[in-house]
């Protein structure tokens, strides 16, 4: 089929290479000139793994092509992908600036009939403004089909949750656009779910919320572990064996972070109070995860008196590992909270850094090697679980650091082996070893 993809962000490229790679004839259109251009060089704007070599495959085999022109992507298209940013505004609600904008070029260049298929996560009503769009803006005697259809992928392993989803929802009020979209998936073999658009859009919404609500949930069942002696460990494995709660998700830490949960739940919660319903229960969770955020900058002024003129290394800036995106990450409000209280910061992350110096500039200093950031460090702070932290000697905290005090936000480490390093290690949920000093954590 010929599919033009609007959007080239994580979800507009991913299904654009996917699509392209399974044979159809894809376009990627997207405003920002120089995304294009580097794409059309083969070079991924942001760290996705596994993107680049399908992007330099499918744009040698020809099946893929990039542009900025809206008519060349929009005139032929059978199937056109709306994959635009629909960022958080001030007040929590989505921005549907993108969506709206992208509509009406759609609807000024198409010169086919065509399914116009809503990737980009919008409150439930939007398809419906959507449609309205076409209907009045699109020439007369063309046919337009507006269908729901929210992406699931996750950052980091988007290639792969394209190919192994648990489910694709679809959601159209006319059967037969539907079954062009079932028949467009079939060969992924992954359960088509139809819905109408409503209830499509409110599946996106109240999967990401739930998602969330694990997370809050087992981070304050880990900070009442704190308090009760308990090990969040042992009580996150006990609980996720239940076949009804289930094991992922339920990683304690310092909180969820992205370009999605935060802005989504948000969203929600402003949709619910535009029909006047209070999400008092999502309302929590997003509070809890702002408390979650803080929690060690908190934990380390509780061990040192005064973080004044102290050195702080941040071991990871990235809101999860395998990714160079730095949105609405941990990392950035610990790094303001430090700075606030007159520490010095030195992060390490081995890809995002480029992403955190547009945010931090010259305030803090960078780098990609981890005993440079631990270097004379008074205290350390792990905020993304990446692989290179997680495999790092255990001496190498006490070898660099001046004071070897480690506040572990993801729990990289195993207690068991740290009690064998002249450590100190405040983690979640789990018991303190304090090496160090004596020191209370309350
Ligand atoms: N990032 C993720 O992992 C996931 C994102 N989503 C949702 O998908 C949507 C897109 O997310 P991302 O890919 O992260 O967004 P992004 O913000 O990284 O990329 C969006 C792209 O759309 C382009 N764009 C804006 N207006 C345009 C127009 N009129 N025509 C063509 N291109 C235009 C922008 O220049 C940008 O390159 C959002 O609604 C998000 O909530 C859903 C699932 C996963
Ligand atoms: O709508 C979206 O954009 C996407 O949002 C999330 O995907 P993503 O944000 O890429 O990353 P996740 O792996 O879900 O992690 C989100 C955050 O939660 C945190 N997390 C995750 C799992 C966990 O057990 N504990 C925990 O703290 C991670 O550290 C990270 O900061 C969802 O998992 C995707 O299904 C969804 O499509």
């Amino acid at each position: 089929m010929r599919i033009t993809v609007a959007g080239a962000g994580n979800v507009g490229l991913v299904t654009a290479v996917c699509l392209a790679d399974a044979g159809h004839q894809v376009t990627c259109v997207d405003t920002q000139k120089e995304k294009i251009e580097m794409l059309e060089k083969g070079h991924s704007p942001f760290f996705e793994p596994g993107l680049e070599p399908l992007l330099e495959k499918t744009l040698s085999n020809g099946k893929l092509r990039f542009t900025t022109n809206p008519k060349l992507a929009y005139s032929d298209a059978e199937i056109i992908f709306i994959a635009v940013g629909t960022p958080a505004k001030k007040d929590g609600s989505a921005d549907l600036s993108y969506i709206y904008a992208v509509s009406y070029s759609i609807a000024n260049n198409i010169e086919n009939n065509v399914i116009v298929c809503t990737k980009s996560t919008v409150p439930v009503g939007t398809n419906d403004e959507i449609k309205q769009i076409f209907q009045y803006g699109k020439p007369r005697h063309l046919k337009v089909d507006v269908v729901a259809n929210p992406e699931f992928l996750r950052e980091g392993s988007a290639i792969m949750d394209f190919y192994l989803g648990d489910r694709i929802i679809v959601g159209a009020d006319n059967p037969e656009a539907a079954a062009i979209m079932e028949q467009l998936y079939l060969p992924l073999k992954i359960p088509i779910i139809v819905t109408d658009i409503r209830s499509a859009e409110m599946i996106k919404y109240a999967s990401n919320a739930f998602l969330a609500t694990k997370i809050s949930f087992i981070n304050e069942i880990a900070n009442l572990c704190e308090k009760v002696g308990a090990n969040i460990d042992e009580v996150a494995y006990g609980v996720g064996k239940d076949k009804r709660i289930g094991e992922s998700f339920l990683q304690a830490g310092i909180g969820y972070g992205g370009s999605c949960f935060p802005k989504d739940t948000k969203a929600l919660v402003q949709l619910a109070g535009n029909v006047k319903h209070p999400f008092e229960l999502l309302e929590s969770v997003i509070k809890v995860n702002q408390h979650q955020h803080s929690l060690l900058v908190v934990k380390a002024k509780e061990m040192m008196d005064s973080l004044k003129g102290k050195k702080a290394a941040i071991l990871g800036l990235a809101f999860k590992p395998e990714t160079d995106d730095i949105r609405e990450a941990a990392s950035i409000t610990i790094i303001r909270e430090l700075l606030e209280e007159g520490a010095t910061v030195t992060a390490y992350d081995p890809i995002a850094i480029p992403n955190a110096h547009k945010l931090f500039g010259n305030s803090i200093e960078y780098t990609t090697n981890i005993r440079q950031a631990l270097k004379d460090a008074d205290f350390a702070i792990i905020a993304t679980e990446w692989e290179q932290i997680k495999h790092l000697p255990l001496d190498t905290f006490a070898v660099c650091m001046k004071e070897p005090i480690v506040l572990d936000g993801r729990n990289c480490y195993c207690i068991k082996d740290i009690q064998r390093y002249p450590i100190t290690y405040v983690s979640i949920g789990r018991p303190v070893i304090s090496k160090v000093k004596p020191m209370s954590i309350k």
